[in-house]
Formats: C-alpha cells, structure tokens, sequence
C-alpha cells in the first residue's frame, strides 16, 4: 500500500485557509487535492506554494469539453508540474486522446484519470439525466473506454472497484473519494464505503475531505485512518 494513500481536498475558498490546513499536515503522510472552489480563488500559485511545501498535488478539475479546448487546458495544467490530473470520461473517446496525448506532450507527465460517474450519483439520479444501466455498469463501461484511450486510471466509488479491476486490470489507478466512517455524516456523498472496506475493494488512493479538514482535529482523524489501515504514524 502507498504510505500516501490518503490524498486530502483542500476544498476552501482562499489560499489562506487552505495553506492553513496543509501546514497542519505532513507531505510525507498524505497528498492535497486542488479542486474548482480553491483553483477558480486562488489560481495556479496556490499549486506552486503547495509544491513548495513539499506536497504531491492532484489537480482536480475534472475537465469536459470538445477535444480542442480540454487539450490547451489539459497540456496547461500538467505543466504545473502535478501528481495527477483528471477530465470527464464521459466526455468521449476523442477528448479522452487529446488530453491523453496533451499531457503525454510535457516533460514530467503527470498520471491522467477519468472521472466515471461522480459519487453523488445513484441508479436512479443517472436514469434522470438519462444514462441507461445501473451505476455499476456506466461505471465498467466508462473505465474500458478510459483504458482503451490510454489514461492511467479512473475516479469511481470504491463500491465499483472490484468490477473496475476485472475490467481494466491490476495497474489501472482507482482513485476513490465518498470514503466515510461509519460515524461520518455523508453530506452529499451516496456511495460511501469505509477506509479499510476501501482498500479491501482495491481502491488505490481514498480522497478523504470533510471528514478529515472539518474536524475539531484533523491530525488525529487522519492518525486514526492510517492507524486503521496499518499504516505506521510515521514518515516511510
Ligand atoms: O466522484 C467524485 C469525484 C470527485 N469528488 C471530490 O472528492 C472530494 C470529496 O470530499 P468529501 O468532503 O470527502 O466528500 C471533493 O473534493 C469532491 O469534489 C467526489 O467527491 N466524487
């Protein structure tokens, strides 16, 4: 298992207030997550300061637009010098291979994730918008087509990752937020799984935010969830 396994959203509306979080975590013990609320306020210096601080970032800006537009934006984001990055899977098969070969085009690439079906989302909250199937099969259908375009991993929930697995096979990246302890509120998130029930899934890297950055003691969540995963407290 990655000692950094635990990848935390800095979802703040300033760089202030997010730096202030990181500089209560140590880089060696977990990854940040730049999402649209913090990018949009604070912008790409934000990544820098973070990087400075010696964190892995994921820049999760989850794009989805025609080919042409989420290549410039994807090529632009991976010279920020990310961990990871990510666009729509749903946004078809020739955005998936630009962003592919838009990223693949800078020095130091970093890894490139399709988003299946958001963790917000249910059986029934899809038919609405009028995918046909169950979760868990737009889920394994978005996953092969992400793999077969050559991207390095997906987004699903936890829920879907023994179906990803089969389908796309042991090097293929899980990335899985909607992690919540039993004792967690869910917020808007539907398909919770647990951190320990994560991994035995095969989840590759568990997005923790709220449970973790809302905390009277976010240090001693995030201690807790290592502890429940074996993980040692300190850095590898
Ligand atoms: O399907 C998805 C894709 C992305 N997210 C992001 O993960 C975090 C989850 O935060 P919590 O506070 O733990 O709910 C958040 O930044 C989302 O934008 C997701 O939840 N589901």
């Amino acid at each position: 298992m990655d000692n950094k396994i635990v990848v935390v959203p800095l979802d703040f509306p300033d760089a202030a207030s997010a730096l202030a979080m990181a500089a209560r975590l140590d880089p060696r013990l977990c990854r940040v997550k730049v999402g649209k609320e913090l990018f949009v306020a604070a912008g790409p210096a934000v990544v820098e300061q973070l990087h400075q601080r010696g964190f892995e970032v994921f820049l999760d800006l989850k794009f989805h637009d025609i080919p042409n537009t989420v290549a410039g934006a994807c090529k632009s984001a991976a010279r920020l010098g990310v961990w990871m990055m990510n666009v729509h899977a749903s946004g078809g098969e020739a955005m998936l291979r630009a962003a592919r070969e838009a990223v693949a085009s800078v020095t130091k690439p970093p890894l490139l994730i399709g988003v299946t079906i958001l963790t917000s989302l249910d059986d029934e909250s899809i038919a609405r918008v009028g995918f046909s199937g169950s979760v868990r099969e737009n889920v394994e259908r978005l996953a092969r087509l992400t793999k077969e375009c050559g991207l390095d991993g997906v987004v699903c929930s936890a829920q879907e990752a023994p179906w990803v697995r089969a389908a796309a096979g042991t090097s293929f990246t899980l990335v899985t937020p909607g992690i919540r302890l039993a004792t967690d509120a869910k917020g808007d998130q539907v398909r919770t799984v647990t951190p320990a029930e994560a991994v035995k899934l095969g989840a590759d890297y568990l997005v923790i935010g709220r449970p973790i950055t809302r905390a009277t003691d976010p240090v001693a969540v995030l201690e807790g969830i290592r502890r429940e995963l074996g993980l040692s407290q300190e850095a590898a």
